[in-house]
C-alpha cells in the first residue's frame, strides 16, 4: 500500500548547514497494517511520516501509495498531529463535518456520519461545544474523529497522544485500537513510547539518529485487546527498548 523506495531527505538550515534527516529508507507497509515508528529524538520519524504524507519531497528516492508516486497530500489519507488540529471558531460537530463539507456531502448526511463518530469517541454530548471548552483528551478525540470522518484509507499520526497525561493516554490508546480492530485501516503512527508502540502496532519500526535509518523491524504478533502485564508483551517491550537504548548510545 505504501512503498518508500530508497528515500533520503536533506534539509538546509537557516545557517546553511546540510542535515541528512533520513537516509536510504526502504519500507513497505501493507493494507490494514498498524505500523509504529519509534526512535530517539532526531531520528527522522516525523520526517519519514511527512515524506509518506506528501507534505515534503524526498531529496532522493520515491514514495508510492497504492502504486502512484506521492506528489502532495492525498485525499484518501488523513493526519493527526500532537497539537490538536481543530479550528477554534467551529463547534466540535462542525470540525468533524469539515472534510465532508469539502466533499460536498449533503448536510444531513454530514451530521449523521459526524455524530456516529462523536458517539464512538464519547463526545456526543459535546457536539455544540467550541474546542476551548474541551479537555486535552477530548480535543484529541475530536481531532481523530475529524480525520476519520472522510473514511481515509490511511491515517498518519504524529505523536498524537504525546501531550496527554498518562491515564488519558491509556484511554486514548484503547479507544484508537478498539476503532482499528472494528474498522481496520492502514495506520502509520509516530511515538517516543515503546510501550505505546507494543500496545498498538502490528509492526514496530526502529530508527537510529544522524542520519535516520531503519535499524530494526519487529512484528508484534500479540492478539487484541493487548494485556500490558502479560509475559509476551513484556518480552517485546524489553527487546525493543534494549535495542533503542543501544541505538541511542551510538
Ligand atoms: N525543516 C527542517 N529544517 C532543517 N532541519 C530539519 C527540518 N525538519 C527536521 N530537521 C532535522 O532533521 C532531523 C530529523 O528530525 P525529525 O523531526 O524528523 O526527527 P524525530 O525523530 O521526529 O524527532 P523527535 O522525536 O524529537 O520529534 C533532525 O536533525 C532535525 O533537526
Amino acid at each position: 500500500m505504501i512503498e518508500v523506495q530508497r528515500v533520503s531527505k536533506v534539509f538546509h538550515t537557516e545557517k546553511g548547514q546540510r542535515v541528512l534527516a533520513v537516509n536510504d529508507i526502504q519500507l513497505e507497509i501493507d493494507h490494514q497494517e498498524f505500523v509504529c515508528l519509534v526512535g530517539p529524538s532526531g531520528s527522522g520519524k516525523s520526517t519519514l511520516l511527512r515524506l509518506m504524507e506528501g507534505l515534503i519531497e524526498p531529496t532522493e528516492g520515491q514514495v508510492r501509495v497504492l502504486g502512484e508516486p506521492v506528489r502532495g497530500p492525498r485525499s484518501d489519507a488523513a493526519m493527526v498531529f500532537q497539537e490538536y488540529s481543530l479550528m477554534p471558531w467551529r463547534t466540535v460537530l462542525d470540525n468533524v463535518t469539515f472534510g465532508l463539507e469539502l466533499r460536498q456531502v449533503k448536510r444531513a448526511e454530514q451530521k449523521k456520519q459526524a455524530m456516529a463518530l462523536l458517539q464512538r469517541f464519547g463526545l456526543q454530548d459535546f457536539s455544540q461545544c467550541l474546542p476551548y471548552e474541551l479537555s486535552g483528551g477530548m480535543k484529541q478525540r475530536a481531532a481523530i474523529a475529524r480525520a476519520l470522518a472522510v473514511s481515509p484509507k490511511i491515517l498518519y499520526m504524529d505523536e498524537p497522544f504525546g501531550a496527554l497525561d498518562a491515564y488519558t493516554r491509556y484511554q486514548m490508546q484503547q479507544d484508537l485500537i478498539d476503532y482499528w480492530v472494528a474498522d481496520k485501516r492502514t495506520i502509520v503512527f509516530v511515538t517516543h513510547s515503546v510501550e505505546e508502540a507494543v500496545f498498538l502496532a502490528t509492526r514496530v519500526i526502529l530508527m537510529s539518529p544522524h542520519p535516520g535509518e531503519i535499524v530494526a523491524d519487529y512484528a508484534i504478533d500479540l492478539p487484541y485487546p493487548r494485556n500490558r502485564w502479560c509475559d509476551k508483551f513484556g518480552a517485546h517491550f524489553k527487546e525493543i527498548l534494549q535495542r533503542l537504548d543501544e541505538v541511542s548510545r551510538q
